[in-house]
């Protein structure tokens, strides 16, 4: 089908509260103006304080979403999220034309400290997912595990990212938002060196921002910009989605793309 709009596809795990996975991407496509399309590959039962339970989509049902999909829409970008195991992430890899810009958000711990990957399927990540990958954006404690270092300073921050890099994607963003300071710094690295994307730092923290920052990344990319470009207006928007949080029922604040009142 020739599209007259642009689509962008999220392959990624479902959080019933709204609050991360693919409900929030859907938002935020709608956000960036880019049609919203979703493969699932896990389901969670969680709220903004904890996840109770996981249950991960046999290989195949990943893959006939994504083929059929494919027989009818090229989405212009696609981002991934929870792939929970070393088999959903070959089969991702193996359903995807390649020629499809890829932004990885290495989702390995929710916020609230549950395990969303297997351990076992880390190694799996670095050495099929990311060479294939346009673009990746660990928080720092999955920065730290993808590039075996610890993160403790600006220069770590950079090292990390630099050894990210040479596991073969073309840029990188580590974010701060885990870190310290008035700023939420992120940090941007590619070929071209490091670029600091910056906002004022919120005194709390919120549920599914790193969903938010990537899907937004990926829906600008669907749009035709750049990979720096589309990080730069996609951190735009995940500060604003962090602004207009809300409060769950005692949990965490979630993250708002769209706004809702
Ligand atoms: C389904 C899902 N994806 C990602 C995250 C990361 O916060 C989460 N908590 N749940």
């Amino acid at each position: 089908m020739t599209c007259t709009f642009h689509t962008a596809l999220t392959i990624a795990g479902s959080d019933p509260s709204g609050g991360a996975g693919i409900q929030v991407d859907l938002k935020t496509f709608a956000e960036v103006g880019v049609w919203g399309m979703a493969v699932v590959t896990a389901l969670t039962a969680q709220n903004a304080t904890r996840v109770s339970g996981v249950w991960s989509m046999e290989c195949h049902v990943v893959r006939n979403q994504i083929a059929t999909l494919l027989e009818d829409i090229t989405p212009g970008a696609v981002k991934t999220g929870m792939l929970s195991t070393a088999e959903i992430i070959h089969t991702v890899v193996q359903t995807l034309p390649e020629t499809i810009p890829l932004i990885v958000d290495p989702v390995m711990i929710s916020t609230s400290g549950h395990r969303l990957l297997d351990e076992s399927a880390i190694r799996c990540m670095k050495e099929v997912l990311l060479p294939r990958a346009t673009a990746v954006t660990p928080n720092i404690p999955e920065a730290e595990v993808l590039a075996g270092m610890r993160i403790i300073d600006d220069g770590s921050m950079i090292e990390a990212g630099m050894k990210i890099l040479d596991l073969g994607t073309e840029a990188v963003v580590v974010k701060g938002g885990h870190g310290t300071g008035d700023e939420s710094v992120d940090l941007l690295i590619d070929r071209n060196g490091v670029t600091r994307l910056t906002s004022p730092r919120m005194p709390y923290q919120v549920h599914g921002s790193g969903c938010c920052f990537s899907a937004a990344v990926t829906g600008f990319m669907a749009q035709g910009y750049g990979v720096a470009e589309s990080c730069r207006l996609g951190k735009d928007i995940v500060t604003k989605a962090i602004k207009e949080a809300i409060a769950g029922s005692g949990g965490m604040r979630m993250i708002n793309p769209g706004g809702v009142q």
